[in-house]
């Protein structure tokens, strides 16, 4: 028997245990665990998870618990599934109980505030004798929980070890692509959420389809510039998990991160938006990391600096779209 364990009771957690039990063999055991009882009680009882994927009937085998130990204990697979910034606490309170060839594998995207660390590094610090993994791709959780086709990318730095996990979790409508290039697959997916902001206020403010394609545009090449200065490959950036996700993400009010920013557009503040809700949206917490990260490494990224601004030092929209407009004219 082998057993994939998946850490995060949200949406995304909660999509992802669905899909690998539907994916498990006789052979192999899926739990999910979430911190809140009532969440585990709710999935027990056969209720679903309203809370986070209403409408979304779960397999009668998965089964959820509220402890940690209990849910690694004897997994070869766990996925992170908790946002970001908490993604290293809960890390460090499972990796005692982890099974000696336990795989972790990163499913949150963003980029831990301060030490300014991808959640693979954040794996390989806490947990080093385990090998970290990355998976993301353009999956809003809903649709593929529906069984909606989704493809996504699963990356490591051994190949046998990422076509494991590959054919755990793959069904006719979930399609894992492999890749070693862990750098650009992570930073894609978290560099997009803060994009996905500045799309959304454009939206909202209602400048126009141009201004949107551009902002999409110019934004993957602010990602290529980072990804290529942190050592990964422009190619992989053209892919799911860099402009599929953009693309999915800046395009849709389905997603937490535009349609945050579109509320802002729209003149709402972002206390009011963020006190609305009770899901992550991570774009916000990521903006701040990934300007430092920018400035570190010599980086020019203006949509993600533009952002941050608004979302983190609480600066005038409209200021903030006039900057931008300004910046001398340049080569593309
Ligand atoms: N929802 C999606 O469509 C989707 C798709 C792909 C990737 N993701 C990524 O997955 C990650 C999780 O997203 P989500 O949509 O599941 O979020 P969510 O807000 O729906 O759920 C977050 C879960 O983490 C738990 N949590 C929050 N803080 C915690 C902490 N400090 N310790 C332990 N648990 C904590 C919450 O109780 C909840 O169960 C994010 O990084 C997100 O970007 C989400
Ligand atoms: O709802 P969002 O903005 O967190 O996006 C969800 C996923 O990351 C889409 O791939």
């Amino acid at each position: 028997m082998t057993k994939l364990a998946v850490i995060g009771g949200g949406a995304w957690g909660t999509a992802l245990a669905a899909l690998a039990c539907k994916a498990a063999t006789g052979a192999e055991e899926t739990v999910l665990w979430a911190r809140d009882e009532t969440v585990v009680e709710t999935i027990n009882e056969g209720r679903g998870n309203p809370g986070y994927l209403p409408d979304v009937s779960l397999p009668p085998a998965l089964k959820a618990t509220a402890d940690l130990r209990d849910a690694v204990d004897g997994a070869d697979i766990v996925l992170l599934v908790t946002p970001a910034q908490a993604l290293r606490a809960v890390t460090r309170s499972l990796t005692a109980s982890l099974a000696p060839n336990a795989v972790l594998v990163s499913c949150a995207k963003g980029v831990e505030q301060g030490d300014l660390k991808p959640m693979t590094a954040v794996l390989a610090e806490e947990a080093p004798a385990h090998s970290a993994l990355v998976l993301s791709g353009p999956t809003f959780a809903r649709e593929a929980a529906l069984d909606k086709p989704t493809a996504f990318v699963v990356a490591g730095g051994e190949r046998s070890i990422v076509d494991r996990v590959c054919a755990r979790i793959a069904l006719p409508t979930f399609r894992p692509y492999a890749s070693d290039d862990v750098v650009a697959v992570e930073m894609g997916g978290a560099v997009k959420n803060v994009l996905a902001i500045a799309c959304g206020v454009v939206s909202g403010r209602d400048l126009g389809e141009n201004a949107k394609a551009a902002l999409i545009t110019r934004g993957l090449a602010e990602t290529g510039r980072l990804i290529s200065a942190l050592g990964g490959r422009m190619e992989t950036l053209n892919g799911l998990s860099g402009m599929g996700d953009l693309v999915l993400t800046a395009g849709s009010l389905q997603s937490r991160n535009m349609s945050l920013g579109y509320a802002l557009g729209q003149g709402k503040s972002l206390e009011a938006v963020l006190g609305s809700r009770h899901t992550v949206t991570e774009g916000v917490w990521t903006a701040s990391a990934i300007t430092e990260m920018a400035r570190k490494h010599g980086v020019d990224m203006p949509i993600c600096s533009a952002v941050n601004e608004i979302v983190t030092n609480g600066k005038d929209i409209d200021t903030v779209i006039g900057g931008l407009l300004s910046r001398p004219l340049k080569e593309e």
